[in-house]
This record gives structure tokens, sequence and C-alpha cells, in this order.
């Protein structure tokens, strides 16, 4: 279990009988091996004596306790975070290499091309796997997730199950922690898809260079067997696999790329594109669908598929759960659409897509927020691009989780200026901010309330209470009888 490990010191006996493995002291009990990770609150190595007192069988952990048990194996390494990695994918039977795995990463659209990807592979006749930010699955199973990329043992478990129930397939997103944190060191990827690197996480990599290496860092990690699946029109798409072994494709929709498309319409019934030399209409909506949709043909057409049997099967396919997702109210045609947007990039894309499709009579109205114990820079930013996008904005909560929801809005308002002033609502509670700018919007206007998209639930203080931004259009829209 430990190839792949750079083992410093062994203590104790090395042939243990071992049937789990954990990260949480909590966890631990006799059979397993606990690995103490240096995390952001605590150091995983001041919990080594609550994992032994537990009866952990071995412990990995980058400096050895003073007191050690003669009952437990310690293993010293260079790092725990990647040791479990190499451990985990070795105690699961590596599924990584019995499955044609793919990983998406870039700041956003990694849910829409992993679903996207995910949902035509099954439309092939395929078993199929998915890990993502809004839920796991194997074939239609759906297992609930935590994270966009699970910590590696939870991630290589979820792929040996994905194996056992006949998967060939798996498509998963490949958040920047994930790769700092090693989650997934020593799984063998058939493929890597870049989308796109603009404003995110900057609380947790510290600079923009940092973020950028950390995405990097993933196609660093492919094999030459691996395509690395590049976007030719973002800034940093050629720096993405300028140190990869994998074979380097691209996409574009601007100039010469290994998959190419051109914009023939983007209409509020869906987009109309030429795809390499094909002509075919989807109902993804918006230029940036566009990039996710050339990504998902080019990853197919390189994993084997015919293009054209691809291309008839993705003209078919309904965004991801809370990806512009329209609820459109009954008696007044308000429409209004729920969306992920929570980053800067996303939120003007988002805004400039409702600018092409809408009819010059509808007025646009977003509420947005952002999230606590989150990149504190994008507040103002996402605040301006708001008020540049639309008539009215309603600044509200997000997820607070452990800050002051009037502070992150306050951050907010700091971003509006003067002109804008004037058609700037604050309102904390979520609910009141939605039921505001419903009350506010008139017959055929398009209310974008972004931030949240799949959420269902709302996280103040550590706890999660039910909360789904589409349920809560759909109730003020029945309220103020729209
Ligand atoms: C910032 C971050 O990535 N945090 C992750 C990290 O937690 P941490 O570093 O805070 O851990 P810690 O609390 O300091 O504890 C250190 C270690 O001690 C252990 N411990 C702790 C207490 C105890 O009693 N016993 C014990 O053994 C912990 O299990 C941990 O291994 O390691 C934990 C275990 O894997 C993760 O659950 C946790 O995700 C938190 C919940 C989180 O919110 N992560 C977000 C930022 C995240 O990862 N997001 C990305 C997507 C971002 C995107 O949109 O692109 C994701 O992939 O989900
Ligand atoms: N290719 C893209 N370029 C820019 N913005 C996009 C793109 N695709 C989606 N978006 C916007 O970003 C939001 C999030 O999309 P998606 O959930 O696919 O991204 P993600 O990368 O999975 O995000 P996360 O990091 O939270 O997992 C969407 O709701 C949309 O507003
Ligand atoms: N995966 C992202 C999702 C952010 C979603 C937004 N609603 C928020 O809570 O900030 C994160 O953990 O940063
Ligand atoms: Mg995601």
């Amino acid at each position: 279990m430990l190839t792949g490990v750079t083992v410093r010191a062994l203590v104790g006996s090395a042939d243990v009988a071992v049937h789990g493995l954990t990260l949480d002291s909590r966890q631990a009990q006799p059979g397993t091996v606990f690995f103490a990770l240096r995390g952001v609150q605590a150091d995983g190595h001041q919990f080594i004596p609550k994992a032994v007192e537990q009866g952990a069988s071995v412990v990995v952990c980058e400096e050895l306790p003073a007191e050690l048990a003669d009952a437990t194996t310690y293993v010293q390494v260079a790092s725990s975070a990647e040791a479990m990695a190499h451990v985990a994918a070795a105690f699961y039977g590596h599924p990584s290499r019995q499955l044609k795995l793919v990983g998406v990463t870039g700041t956003n659209g990694k849910t829409t091309c992993a679903t996207a990807l995910h949902n035509l592979f099954r439309e092939l006749g395929y078993h199929v796997g998915l890990l993502s930010t809004v839920q796991n699955q194997i074939d239609e199973q759906v297992i609930p997730t935590t994270h966009t990329t699970p910590d590696a043992i939870r991630l290589n478990e979820l792929l040996a199950r994905m194996v056992q129930a006949g998967c060939t397939h798996a498509f998963m997103e490949v958040s920047s922690h994930a790769v700092v944190q090693h989650r997934t060191t020593g799984l063998q990827f058939a493929g890597g898809i870049f989308t796109n690197l603009t404003h995110d996480h900057l609380d947790y990599h510290g600079t923009f260079d940092n973020y950028l290496k950390a995405k990097k860092g993933f196609f660093d990690g492919l094999s030459k067997q691996a395509f690395a699946l590049t976007n030719a029109d973002d800034k940093r798409g050629s720096v993405m696999l300028q140190n990869t072994a994998a074979r380097r494709e691209t996409y574009s929709l601007r100039g010469p790329a290994t998959f190419r498309a051109r914009l023939i319409e983007n209409a509020v019934h869906g987009l109309h594109l030429d795809i390499d030399g094909r002509d075919v209409q989807f109902r993804l909506i918006g230029v940036f669908n566009a990039y996710n949709l050339l990504a998902v043909y080019g990853a197919a057409v390189l994993l084997g598929e015919d293009p054209t049997e691809v291309l008839t099967i993705l003209s078919g396919l309904t965004p991801a759960a809370g990806r512009f997702e329209t609820i459109v109210a009954e008696k007044t045609r308000i429409t209004g659409i729920v969306d992920f947007a929570h980053s800067p990039d996303a939120l003007e894309n988002v805004l400039s897509t409702i600018a092409d499709i809408r009819q010059p009579s509808q007025q646009i109205i977003t509420v947005v927020g952002c999230g606590g114990n989150r990149d504190a820079g994008k507040r103002p930013i996402m605040a301006n691009l708001a008020c540049q996008g639309s008539s009215r904005v309603v600044l509200t909560s997000d997820n607070p989780r452990f800050e002051d929801p009037n502070d992150i809005l306050a951050q907010m308002q700091a971003g509006v200026q003067p002109a804008d002033l004037g058609k700037v609502l604050t309102i904390a509670d979520r609910r009141e901010a939605i039921k505001t700018a419903v009350a506010l919007a008139q017959p055929g206007d398009i209310l974008l309330v972004a931030g949240k998209g799949h959420e269902t639930y709302q996280d103040v203080q550590g706890v999660k209470s039910d909360f789904d931004d589409r349920q809560v259009l759909r109730e003020m829209f029945a309220l103020l009888g729209k």
C-alpha cells in the first residue's frame, strides 16, 4: 500500500491488516490507518494521540509524535496528503486504472461540462460515473456530495463503487483546492479539460499566480497516454499545458484549434453553432456555454466517439441544475433565472447573456450576494458588475458561514459607483430580497437570482437550513399574485 510513497521512517510492524482509512481521528478504530494532515484550521498531528486511543492500527504522519504506542505502527512520510492519495488508490484497487476517467478544471464551467459528459455518455449507452459539485452519480443513482472534489479516500471509494457497478467512464471536477491538497494524486486520468481561469479563491491561494499554478498542477500530473484539452481562447489556456506529458489538444471559437466552432446565433431558445463544419442547434444558452459544449464535444471525440452521434445527443442536452435555470411566472411572464454565478466572470457572463437575449422592453433585476469565509476581493467587483448589467439590484446574503452578513454587504456596497446608488437596495434576508425583487418586477421583466444555483440550504454559523432559490422564487410569484 505504500508504493509510490516517500517513507522517511517506519516504526512498528509493516505487516498490519488494515480494513479502513481515515483522515479524522474521530473515525479511527482498530484496523484503520489514520492520516495526520496539516489543515487550515488545525494540524491533524495534534489528534494522533486521540486516534491511537481509539485504536488506530497505523498512523501516517510528517512528524513522529514524542510518545509512541507499542501496538501502533507509525509511518513518517514527506507529505501525509500525498501519501494518503497513494495509499487510498492502492487500498481501493486502483479503480481509476479500470475507468476512462476525465477531469475538468477551471474557474467556471466544471459542473456544466462534467454533467454534460455524464449525460452524453449515458445516452451513448455506457455505464458512467460522475463526481460534481451538485451530486455524485453512478448512472442514474445519486450519491450526495459535500465537495466539488472529494478527499482522496472518499474519491477512490466512489471510483471503486463505479467500477463495481460496471462503469467504463467517469467524469469529475478537479478543484484547485483538490490539486493543492493532493486529493487527485495517484489517479490515472484518460484526459483533462481546462475551461478558463478568472478571479476566485484568492483567500485560499493567496495570489492569482498560485491559483494558476494549482490548476496547472493537474495537467503537470497527467501521463503521456492522456489527452490535455485546453481552451485556446483563454489567456491562460496555453500555459496550462506548458509542462504536461499528455497529448495537447485545443478548442476555440476564434481561431485555429483541434476543435473549432463558430457562433451563428445566441438566442433565448438556445445556441446555434457551426462545429467543425456541422450546423447544430443546442438548448443551452450563452456564449460561455458554447465553450462548454465545444469542450465536451472535443473530449468525447478524443475518447473515440463518433462526432455526428455526439453532436446529435449534445443538441438535446439541458443544463445542469441551477445553471441558467428558468422559472416563468404564470400571469406576468416574468422570467426568473436561477444561476450559480458566484465569481465575477460568471456573473458578467450570465448578465451579458441575458442582455444579448432580452427584448428592449424587458428590465433586468438582479438579486446577488457573496459567500462568507471565501475570497472577499470578489465582493465589490460582483456588486459593481450587477449594477452595470441590471436596471435594479438587490444585494443580499449568500452563505454567510461564520461572517457577519452585514460586513459582507458593506464590502459589496463599496463596489457600487455613486451613479448606481439609486438602483441598489440592500436586504440581508435572502427570502425578503427575492420577495422585494419579485415585487419590483413588471410583467415580462427578467429576474436573475445569482450565487446559489442548485444549493438547497443556507449556511449560517455552520448550521445549514433549508433554502432553495428556485422554490423561494416560485413561492413569491404565487404570494404576490404574479
Ligand atoms: C479549505 C479546505 O479546503 N478545507 C478542507 C480541509 O479542511 P481543513 O484544512 O480546514 O481541516 P482542519 O479542520 O484544519 O483539520 C486538519 C485535519 O485534522 C483532522 N481532524 C480535525 C479535528 C479532529 O477532531 N480530528 C481530526 O483528525 C481533519 O479531519 C483534517 O484532516 O480538509 C477537509 C477534509 O478533507 C475538508 O473537508 C475541508 O473542506 C472544507 C469543508 C471546505 O469548505 N472546502 C472548500 C473550500 C473546498 O474544498 N472547495 C472546493 C471547491 C472550490 C471551487 O468552487 O472551485 C472543493 O473541491 O469542494
Ligand atoms: N465556460 C464558462 N465560462 C464562464 N462562466 C461560466 C462558464 N460555464 C458556466 N459559467 C457560469 O459559472 C457558473 C458556475 O458554472 P459551473 O457550476 O459549471 O462551474 P464550476 O466550475 O463547476 O463551479 P464550482 O467551482 O463552484 O464548482 C454558472 O452558473 C454560469 O454562471
Ligand atoms: N464551491 C464554491 C461554491 C460557492 C457557492 C456560493 N454559494 C458560496 O457559498 O460562496 C465554494 O465553496 O467556494
Ligand atoms: Mg462545480
